[in-house]
């Protein structure tokens, strides 16, 4: 699968802050997003995502089988866990959502350094241990698209570390992601997509 844009422009309302885009993201590569506060990182992901309509220009997934169901994860800022449903509890129901694969939620939150939280509710979980739940939503459903907002938010230092462990898992078995970050993931051949500022 291939992401590609031609002419892509994006934005909120009137506001454009992202023109002419023409983006390639092949399978097995990854592209970060960059800038300042407010650049139009998150708005990019969200258009990617089908979430919101391009000014202009168009978002196309070449080899995507729209028949072969979603293939796309887009995480955003939030974490959307619900507080009195307990961590194993919150990543069933996940799975449930949007679709089994070969990792089971037990073995996603072991990978992701939760194992010993499985029956605390999610709402107890810290910050960090929150995103860290959110990576393991991206294992428990395989799908080839992986479109991050801030993934590496609130994570320690080994926390960065398991996310460029699962975005080059990700990447060698023919994934793509595009990833808006402030932080420094560690992604060799990475491209990289600076928005720039708005007054
Ligand atoms: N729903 C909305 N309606 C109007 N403007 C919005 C809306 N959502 C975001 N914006 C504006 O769009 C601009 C871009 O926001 P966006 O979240 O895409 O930036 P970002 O580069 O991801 O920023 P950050 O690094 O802070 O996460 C901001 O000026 C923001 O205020």
């Amino acid at each position: 699968m291939q992401l590609k844009t031609q002419g892509l422009a994006c934005g909120r309302g009137d506001a454009v802050l992202a023109a002419d885009l023409s983006l390639k993201v092949a399978a097995g590569s990854a592209l970060l997003l960059r800038g300042p506060n407010g650049a139009g990182k998150s708005t990019l992901l969200l258009t990617l995502a089908g979430l919101l309509h391009p000014i202009s220009g168009n978002v196309v997934f070449e080899g995507a089988d729209p028949e072969a169901g979603p293939f796309i994860h887009h995480c955003g800022h939030k974490n959307a866990v619900r507080p009195r449903l307990s961590v194993i509890q919150t990543l069933k129901f996940w799975a449930d959502i949007n679709g089994h694969g070969d990792v089971t939620p037990a073995t996603a939150l072991d990978r992701v350094g939760l194992g010993r939280t499985a029956r605390l509710d999610a709402g107890y979980l810290s910050a960090g241990q929150q995103r860290r739940l959110v990576l393991a939503r991206l294992l428990v459903s395989p799908r080839p698209v992986w479109l991050l907002d801030e993934p590496s938010a609130a994570l320690d230092a080994a926390g960065r570390d398991l996310l460029a462990a699962l975005l080059a898992d990700h990447l060698r078995s023919g994934g793509l992601a595009v990833v808006a970050t402030h932080d420094d993931i560690a992604l060799p051949g990475a491209a990289t997509l600076t928005l720039g500022a708005r007054a």
